[in-house]
């Protein structure tokens, strides 16, 4: 995807400007009542001005550029919203393109291949794809690790490592492979790809209102509301007092006074928040989701490949006493010889390259593999008579005491050493005895501790969650500068910090990448897995991040700050600058017969019809100046809540209240030099 392209680009503003037309339709029309009526009042003053035609009535000219400004109204208005959606609809061509069909290699039951087209793989299937070949639908890697070029999808030309076994499981379909031979299985049917969901969400053709937007809209229908009955009732009155109306004025008043300008670009930037989204490599699977991101007070963040590198490394064994450092090495090889994690496979390449044992063929031996599992928190074989398990120490000490064992002082002293270090300590075990220590080393990113220190200025509360123990998490939290931590966490533990952060009345933001995530995720308010991650996480979330970066969160905040800044912005100068327009409007209607009226002429516009021409342009053409500001958003800075409020009601009431008497002024003088009313 592209990071950034101009705003008007030729062709989104072509392409706009033809669906700005389309959009006409009554019946699209009317999911915007503000514009309806807008729309409905144009429709009446053709009407008449074809009747007004035919019957020689006088005063055409005026109440003919009248009826054009009002279409101009309703056309400016659905060219914001099609040109938010221009850039999305361009998107979508070209992740189209990604999508060709392309052959596959199927497993068969009798273990050979064969091929097939993409199309007909169905959830479930195994195919196999080596190095030049693209991945024939999304999937998760089930056997080897290999180097996938994600451009189609991500746009980032920079190839990304794809595994089994770990938390970087998850492969896309339309993305190839560039070295070695993964097996995967597929896990979308035919046209409920990622791919097909994301050029859905691009396209915009998933888009629902979110609550907000909707009580916003029914604020603005209520207002609408008020204004049509206002102004129905004012021509008795005017009648009475002997300046009847024609309708020209009054349609004109009434859009005048009807918040048009948030109602003409309410949906844009809605639309833009998503599209900004987008090009920052995130998928928000709903606009509520953009919408939380803007209010979250506490962001949870997972240790492992999201504040460290995630590349958890072997790096030395710690015997424990009368255990030899071969002994321990050959019983944490065999407990990972079937071990696909990444931490599996370096303690059997580090055996290997230190005490040279040859990795051993499990697959003809009566081997009973225990997987590593998030809640036991370990993983191991049970080889004949030879049972050995790996893990966290707290898991493996209550695992060894169940057995009538117990946890030398010496290892829980190397433990300690590890974790304090701010690595992973893996104890081993052999039957009832703990042989040693593993020390696994992990990195923690560059750069964290500012962005955390960002998170903090714009009022979040960082936490890290970790399965991991205290003192390897104290380690990690204190070097990456996060506010808080939880660790030897659980899945369930996860969850449970979220609600209760919740119920304190916050929302909370979490990224996480692994299926022990996944519950968390979807608790969350605002839950972004990582792509890289497994399809789990991925499904449990609301939003993707394509560049799987965790600390991507905090543009996805500001993000989302900036969608309700723009939206409470324009709603504000929408009405203060409707405010206005009385000032222009209601003189010119009555002044004749009221002449005290003319006091509120404050900006001497020449005549009544001048008066209530140049309100009707600028109230049209103000929609248009705030295209740019609805889809690029009001500038963003790290402040508080309160502050950017404050900022907001000086900047936009005020210059709403100020900026229409100057606006139609100037549009008065050049109405009147050009000799149009
Ligand atoms: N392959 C493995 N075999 C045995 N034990 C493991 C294995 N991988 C991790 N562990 C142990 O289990 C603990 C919990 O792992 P889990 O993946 O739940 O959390 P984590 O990766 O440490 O932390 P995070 O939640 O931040 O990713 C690890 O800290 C480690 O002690
Ligand atoms: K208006
Ligand atoms: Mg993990």
């Amino acid at each position: 995807m592209k990071k950034s392209s101009p705003l008007f680009q030729a062709s989104i503003v072509k392409r706009a400007a033809v669906d700005a037309l389309k959009k006409l339709d009554p019946r699209s029309m009317m999911k915007n009542p503000v514009m309806f009526v807008v729309e409905v009042g144009s429709v009446l003053t053709t009407l008449l001005l074809v009747i007004d035609r035919a019957g020689h009535k006088p005063g055409f000219g005026f109440n003919l550029q009248i009826t054009l400004w009002l279409w101009f109204t309703v056309l400016f208005a659905n060219f914001a919203e099609a040109m938010a959606e221009g850039r999305g609809k361009a998107q979508a061509d070209t992740l189209r393109k990604a999508k060709s069909e392309t052959l596959a290699r199927r497993l068969k039951k009798d273990g050979s291949y064969e091929e097939v087209a993409s199309s007909a793989l169905r959830v479930d299937d195994v195919v196999e794809a080596a190095a030049g070949q693209m991945i024939p639908g999304d999937g998760e890697v089930i056997y080897g690790v290999a180097s996938v070029d994600e451009s189609a999808i991500t746009g980032e030309s920079a190839p990304v490592i794809r595994e089994a076994g770990g938390d970087r499981s998850a492969v896309t379909g339309g993305t190839r492979v560039l070295s070695d031979l993964i097996r995967v299985r597929i896990t979308s049917n035919p046209g409920e790809t990622f791919l097909d969901r994301m050029i859905a969400l691009v396209e915009g053709a998933e888009r629902q209102k979110t609550p907000n937007e909707i009580a916003l809209n029914i604020l603005l229908a209520g207002l609408t509301i008020i204004f049509l009955l206002a102004v129905v009732t004012l021509q008795p009155f005017a009648i009475y007092s002997g300046a009847p109306q024609t309708v020209f004025v009054l349609v004109s008043l009434l859009v005048c006074l009807i918040p048009t300008t948030i109602g003409g670009l309410l949906s844009a930037i809605g639309i833009a928040g998503m599209d900004r989204l987008v090009q920052h490599n995130v998928l928000a699977m709903s606009g509520r989701a953009v919408e939380a991101a803007g209010d979250v007070n506490t962001l949870l963040l997972d240790k492992t490949g999201t504040i460290t590198i995630g590349n958890r490394e072997a790096t030395a064994f710690l015997p424990a006493p009368g255990v030899s450092a071969d002994q321990l090495a050959d019983a944490a090889q065999l407990s990972s010889l079937p071990d696909e994690t990444p931490e599996g496979r370096s303690i059997v390449v580090l055996a290997k390259e230190k005490f040279g044992l040859r990795g051993r063929e499990l697959s003809g031996l009566d081997a009973e593999f225990i997987p590593f599992s998030a809640t036991t928190r370990m993983s191991g074989v049970n080889l004949g008579d030879r049972v050995v398990r790996k893990g966290a120490a707290d898991a493996i000490e209550r695992y060894v005491n169940e057995l009538g064992g117990s946890m030398p002082r010496e290892v829980r002293d190397a433990v300690d050493e590890v974790a304090r270090s701010g690595g992973t300590p893996l104890v081993v075990a052999e039957g009832n005895r703990a042989m040693g220590v593993i020390h696994l080393k992990d990195i923690v990113k560059g750069g964290m501790k500012e962005r955390f220190a960002e998170l903090r200025r714009m009022g979040i509360r960082t936490i890290m969650i970790t399965g991991d123990n205290p003192l390897t998490a104290a380690a990690i939290a204190r070097e990456a500068g996060v506010d808080d931590f939880l660790a030897e966490a659980k899945p369930k533990d996860k969850m449970d910090l979220i609600k209760r952060e919740q119920n304190e009345g916050k929302l909370v933001a979490m990224t996480g990448d692994g299926t022990n995530d996944a519950p968390a995720l979807a608790q969350a308010d605002v839950g972004v897995a990582m792509n890289s991650g497994t399809q789990a996480a991925k499904e449990a979330g609301n939003m993707v991040d394509l560049d799987s970066n965790p600390t991507k969160l905090i543009e996805i905040v500001a993000i989302g700050k900036q969608l309700l800044m723009t939206r409470g912005a324009l709603t504000t100068f929408s009405i203060a600058n409707d405010v206005a327009k009385y000032f222009a409007i209601i003189p010119a209607m009555f002044a004749g017969v009221f002449p005290v009226l003319q006091l509120l002429n404050i900006m001497h516009l020449a005549t009544p019809q001048s008066a209530v021409l140049s309100a009707v342009i600028f109230n049209a053409l103000v929609i248009v100046a705030l295209i740019p500001l609805a889809l690029r958003g009001v500038g963003y800075r790290a402040l508080s809540a309160e502050a950017l409020l404050q900022r907001n009601l000086l900047v936009y009431g005020l210059g709403g209240m100020i900026v229409p008497f100057i606006g139609i002024k100037l549009i008065d003088m050049l109405i009147v030099a050009v000799h149009l009313a």
